[in-house]
């Protein structure tokens, strides 16, 4: 079938305006094919524009307004500009940082000179670094906004463009339709001022930035023996360094991820919460014998931990890492507001309270945990965790790091290990356990399909506990704003949320069952894992067949 003549037309206009050699062949090409009558992906590279999701921007790098290229990137840069001016901002500062993925660099550059064109200031970062480093620049630099290019832990075709304010946390509603808006009013990109290159920040931002981290552990016992991996993303030589910094032995660094690399050759998906991307570390941390693997994420603002169990490794679920560091800075006396997302456990609320701390619940994506007034620890199950809002307003996968580290050394001090004081906030609070089930889509519209059949059709029991509440986060809640996701609560307080992801392809399902501890039993904790462990097995199953028309063993 022969494309629209519309589509090739719009196709053509956009190569016309694309400064970038390579898309612009690449559109060429398919337009040419398109004319021959051949099945191209055309339409879908048409298909809308990408939108600011949980995290910026974020797509495969190709050509065409549904793709990150140049284009977009020059277009979204104008739009930020146009709404810096309109806030009040004209002139101001924009730091940019990028990570090493494909293009992230060129999208960096790109960037700077609109911002310098729009009469901004751009600065920008001295190499590649970690995400949380350009959050911290914002707000020690004094920026009025902040640009980081990275699509985090998506796979290699992919890139991203996360935008942050002034206040150092990214952009929220109604922020991100305003800026929206002013990308969609950019005229012909031909015609956008472009200035210089901006101005490289100096090293000693990183400087700046170590000496922060490292000062959030005290003094105290530093002997543990540490595997980690940067999982071929820019966190390695920054972790290196805080671990150094704060008194702690150089860990053993996984040799094939240690160097930046963006096409992530040893794992399928460079995400620590995909089946595989831990398997190296894991491999190392028995060899070394080591007493914790901790592993960032690409651009090192998340933070994954594994440990060493009965039978060999296992990886920590975001909510046991969240709960141990806020187990760690409440022992501390860190006062203020512990917040978590409403996907994360439900556990922090309850160690919160029972520390006479106040809590607060948000939406999905660190963009909300870290604008939460008055924070004074934040974490997501999907391994992010902010330890020091007062400097970084994001997740913060270095810091996280060093504190589980220095954690785990003042328990090995005392001849126990995370296993065991996760062990004791379980009899203490119940045994919390959380779990996810997350299925990929190559076709989109499904996803909005298996939200639309659950819609219609709400469980009324799952692994056997009655639903006895469904909420449509859609219509918003008192406590929060709308957002596309459903909420079941069940018997005996477990809960489901299911909700499309905003960063990749993908609806993803959050479990939690509590399970009480019998006291004064001594396997207590065990037996409530095992019964713990069976509920979130018998929840999935049937969520596989009534979200995905799975089969119950797929
Ligand atoms: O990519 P990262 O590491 O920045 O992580 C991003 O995506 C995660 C998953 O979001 P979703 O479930 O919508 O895909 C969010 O929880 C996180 O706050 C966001 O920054
Ligand atoms: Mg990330």
């Amino acid at each position: 079938m022969t494309a629209p003549t519309e589509l090739i037309d719009q196709a053509r206009a956009w190569a016309a305006e694309d400064p970038d050699e390579q898309t612009r062949a690449e559109l060429e090409a398919l337009v040419a094919a398109a004319e021959r009558g051949e099945e191209t992906d055309l339409a879908d590279r048409f298909a809308g524009t990408l939108e600011f999701g949980t995290a910026g921007l974020r797509g495969a790098l190709g050509a065409g307004p549904n793709r990150m290229n140049r284009v977009v990137v020059t277009r979204a840069a104008a739009g930020l500009a146009a709404h810096l001016r309109a806030t009040g901002h004209a002139g101001g500062s924009v730091v940019i940082g990028y990570d090493a993925r494909h293009n992230s660099d060129v999208f960096a550059r790109d960037t700077a000179e609109i911002m310098t064109g729009a009469g901004f200031k751009a600065l920008v970062m001295p190499r590649t670094l970690p995400t949380p480093l350009l959050a911290f620049a914002i707000r020690e630099l004094g920026c009025a906004a902040g640009v980081m290019v990275t699509a985090s832990h998506n796979p290699p075709q992919d890139n991203g463009y996360k935008v942050y304010l002034g206040d150092g946390s990214q952009i929220v509603p109604p922020a991100d339709e305003q800026i929206a808006a002013q990308i969609a009013a950019v005229g012909a990109i031909a015609d956008l001022p472009r200035g210089d290159a901006g101005r490289p920040v100096g090293e000693e931002i990183v400087d700046r930035y170590l000496d922060t981290v490292a000062g959030l552990a005290e003094d105290g016992p530093r002997e543990l023996s540490i595997v980690y991996t940067p999982l071929h993303g820019v966190g390695g030589s920054t972790v290196a360094q805080v671990l150094e910094t704060a008194g702690f032995e150089a860990p053993h660094v996984v040799e094939e991820q240690e160097h930046p690399d963006p096409e992530f050759p040893t794992v399928s998906f460079p995400n620590p919460e995909e089946p595989g991307a831990m398997d190296l570390a894991m491999a190392l941390a028995a060899r070394q014998r080591a007493d914790l693997v901790v592993a960032n994420d690409p651009d090192a603002d998340r933070c994954a931990v594994a440990v060493p169990d009965a039978h060999g490794w296992r990886m920590l679920r975001g909510d046991e890492v969240g709960a141990l560091l806020a187990h760690h800075l409440l022992a501390r006396g860190r006062a203020g507001t512990y917040a978590n997302s409403i996907v994360s456990s439900s556990l922090l609320g309850k160690m919160a309270a029972a520390a006479g701390q106040p809590h607060e619940e948000t939406l999905t994506g660190f963009k909300w945990i870290g604008r939460v007034e008055g924070l004074a620890f934040g974490y997501e199950e999907a391994l992010g965790y902010c330890c020091d809002p007062e400097h970084v307003r994001d997740k913060d996968g270095v810091s996280a790091l060093l504190l589980v580290c220095e954690l785990a050394a003042q328990a090995r001090a005392e001849g126990r290990t995370l296993t065991d004081l996760l062990d004791d906030i379980a009899r203490t609070h119940g045994l919390h356990a959380t779990d996810q089930l997350s299925v990929r889509f190559e076709d989109l519209s499904e996803i909005a399909a298996t939200m639309d059949r659950l819609r219609a059709a709400p469980p009324q029991a799952l692994g056997g506990l009655a639903v006895e509440r469904v909420e449509d986060l859609a219509q918003g809640t008192d406590l929060l704003p709308p957002t596309d996701g459903l909420r079941y609560s069940l018997a005996e307080g477990a809960r489901v949320i299911v909700r499309p992801s905003g960063t990749e392809p993908k609806v993803k399902c959050y479990l939690e069952v509590v399970v009480p501890v019998e006291e004064g039993v001594e396997d207590g904790v065990d037996a409530a894992r095992i019964s713990a462990a069976g509920r979130l097995d018998a929840i999935k199953a049937d969520l596989r067949g009534v979200a995905f028309g799975q089969p119950a063993e797929a």
